[in-house]
């Protein structure tokens, strides 16, 4: 059994409905804070895997009534689901965690059901690019915000969520419906987009050119690796805000693509030409420096320690080994290698306080580090 670390405030058992990326997630975090959790997914295999990493029991009949059921199901299927598990569960508090509010919020209102005061809307703003419950991470929640809109639920079933969230480590955020659309149509879903629409451009480039990629190109494109299925039903359920926040790029797009034409047609120094370019360029320092986290906000989960790696057999692993020989837990590992480069780069993921030290280690075991 689990041993719980810190006290928590969620009564359980927690119900988990939908056991991919978000759902096992949750429950591999409740299950390492002692809290019993029942899974349940409309696919045995997402099911089984769930079970198969630690997030939980598959729930069974004779099972204990849930105090808490979590759909953490796709968006189009959400609503449908909070109504079934408000009616199977008539003394659970019931939430969701989809990645739009506003139509399942009034979905589950015209729904007609007696039990809505028990249903609390919320949406952790944590997540990754990859699906199901292989990509699970009991750590996904920690130090993230997590969105709850009470809109008509009762004080009783507020608290329960926001519980909830704070004991898998994420920070609870009040919001209306419509207010969470607006915002997460600007922070969260014009991202993909433009990771998407700047990826889209990469088909047809041709593979010289891809080679000379460096980390901008790689930043820019992470989130264009999404499931298109879950974004498409993502990015329709938030349509107007979204809609909106295109139409401002496509301002800002016409006038670089006019300022650009100028400088093609007459030369780079033709009035007119850098100033829009400058311009844009500036207010996207601006915009970026008020991302908290970035520049002095929240701390980011994990340092990062860059290492040259030389293009031979073991090289990984001799790195891999000394890591581990300056007693440093590896949390994320990137690679990056050029087609026809004889070195590579690991991007190796640590805890913040462990950077230095792991700097000066390797540095003395003679490997090559790159500073940022
Ligand atoms: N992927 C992300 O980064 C984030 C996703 N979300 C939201 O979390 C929810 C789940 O997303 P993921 O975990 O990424 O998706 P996923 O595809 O990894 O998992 C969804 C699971 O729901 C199951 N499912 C489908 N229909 C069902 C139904 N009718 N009843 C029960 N289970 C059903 C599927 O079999 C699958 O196992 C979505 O609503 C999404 O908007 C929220 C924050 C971040
Ligand atoms: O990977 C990232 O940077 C994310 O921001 C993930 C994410 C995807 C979807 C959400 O609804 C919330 C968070």
């Amino acid at each position: 059994m689990t041993v719980p670390t810190r006290p928590v405030a969620t009564v359980g058992p927690v119900k988990i409905v939908g056991t991919g990326l978000l759902g096992a997630s949750l429950g591999l975090a409740l299950r390492a804070a002692g809290v019993a959790v029942q899974l349940d997914d409309a696919s045995p295999s997402a099911l089984a895997l769930a079970r198969d990493i630690g997030a939980g029991t598959p729930v069974e009949s004779g099972d204990p009534e849930p105090a808490l059921v979590v759909v953490a199901a796709p968006p189009d299927v959400t609503a449908v689901t909070v109504l079934a598990q408000l009616e199977a569960h008539p003394d659970a508090v019931v939430t969701d965690v989809a990645s739009v509010k506003a139509p399942i919020v009034a979905e589950v209102r015209a729904g007609g059901t007696t039990g809505a005061g028990r249903y609390v809307g919320s949406h952790p703003m944590a997540g990754r690019e990859r699906s199901g419950a292989a990509a699970a991470d009991g750590d996904l929640f920690a130090g993230r915000p997590w969105v709850i809109v009470p809109e008509d639920a009762s004080g009783d079933a507020v608290l329960a969520v926001r519980n909830l969230a704070a004991d898998v480590g994420a920070a609870p955020v009040t919001l209306g419906a419509q207010e969470h659309d607006d915002a997460v149509a600007l922070v969260s879903h014009l991202p993909q987009l433009a990771a998407s629409l700047v990826a889209a451009r990469l088909r047809e480039t041709p593979e010289a050119a891809l080679g000379l990629a460096g980390q901008g190109l790689r930043d820019v494109t992470r989130i264009a690796a999404s499931d298109p299925q879950l974004w498409s039903m993502i990015l329709v359920g938030n349509a107007a805000p979204v809609a909106t926040a295109l139409r401002e790029v496509r301002a800002d797009l016409d006038e670089l693509i006019t300022a650009l034409d100028l400088a093609a047609q007459h030369g780079p120094l033709t009035p007119g030409a850098a100033g829009p370019l400058a311009s844009l360029v500036a207010a996207g320092n601006a915009g970026a420096g008020r991302i908290p986290g970035k520049h002095g906000g929240a701390p980011r989960r994990y340092g990062e320690v860059t290492v040259l790696i030389p293009d031979e057999p073991g090289a990984l692993g001799r790195l891999f080994s000394d890591v581990g020989e300056a007693g440093v837990n590896i949390e994320d590992l990137q690679l990056e290698h050029s087609a026809g480069q004889k070195v590579g780069l690991a991007v190796v993921s640590v805890l913040p306080a462990a950077v230095a030290p792991l700097e000066a280690e390797l540095d003395r075991r003679g490997w090559r580090l790159v500073a940022h």
